[in-house]
């Protein structure tokens, strides 16, 4: 197979940008350790957001971390990224050497069981670098993750699995939504990571 054939096989994009997909890039063993680490060191908040000018708790965490300098604004709140743990690091850079990419901060989503996820949005913030690659590390229970076509509405899924990491790149975020569905199926605990590059 030539490197092109390769290269679009691997792109869960049929069109309009790249997203690819790395399963298990830690072992198991690994995997648990970061994942309980993660749970007992990161300052976990309650997320709010806002919903037609009001603004709603909900009971998924987040946390920002980052350089010095990153600031986070959404919902009307601005966040100060916290620095970087030991763990964090290590993380960042794993995935920075996978992707060939630079991240200066991390957003980090704890969804408790499937009654918790995320809507459709697109990352593409004004204080995101433009084009720039998000990469999105898993840990716990694995979680269906939908994109859609935001002209051709056509939409498909993956599964974002324990220890994955998932790769968004080029126009991606400016031609696509994703969202993390709800699902009643899914009873355990997920920690997801998403590492970005932002305007500094
Ligand atoms: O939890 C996920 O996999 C998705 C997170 C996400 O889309 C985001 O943080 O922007
Ligand atoms: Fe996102």
């Amino acid at each position: 197979m030539d490197l092109f054939n390769q290269r679009k096989h691997n792109n869960f994009l049929p069109y309009d940008g790249e997203v690819l997909y790395y399963p298990n890039i830690f072992s198991l063993e690994d995997s648990r350790i970061f994942y309980q680490n993660l749970l007992s060191d990161i300052a976990w908040q309650q997320d709010v957001v806002k919903i037609f000018g009001k603004q709603f708790i909900t009971t998924r965490k987040v946390a920002w971390y980052g350089d010095d300098s990153c600031a986070y604004t959404y919902s009307n709140q601005t966040k100060i990224a916290l620095p970087w743990t030991k763990d964090l690091l290590t993380l960042k850079y794993k995935v920075e050497d996978i992707s060939k990419e630079h991240y200066n901060a991390c957003l980090l989503n704890l969804y408790h069981h499937g009654d918790e996820g995320m809507g459709w949005h697109s990352d593409d913030e004004k204080s995101i670098v433009p084009q720039s690659a998000i990469a999105s590390l898993s840990f716990g229970a694995a979680r269906k993750f939908v994109f859609k076509h935001k002209e051709s509405k056509e939409s498909f899924s993956l599964l974002l699995e324990n220890a994955s990491l998932l790769l968004m790149k080029g126009c991606t975020q400016e031609k696509w939504v994703h969202a993390l569905p709800k699902t009643k199926k899914v009873k355990d605990l997920r920690i997801n990571l998403t590492f970005r590059k932002m305007i500094i």
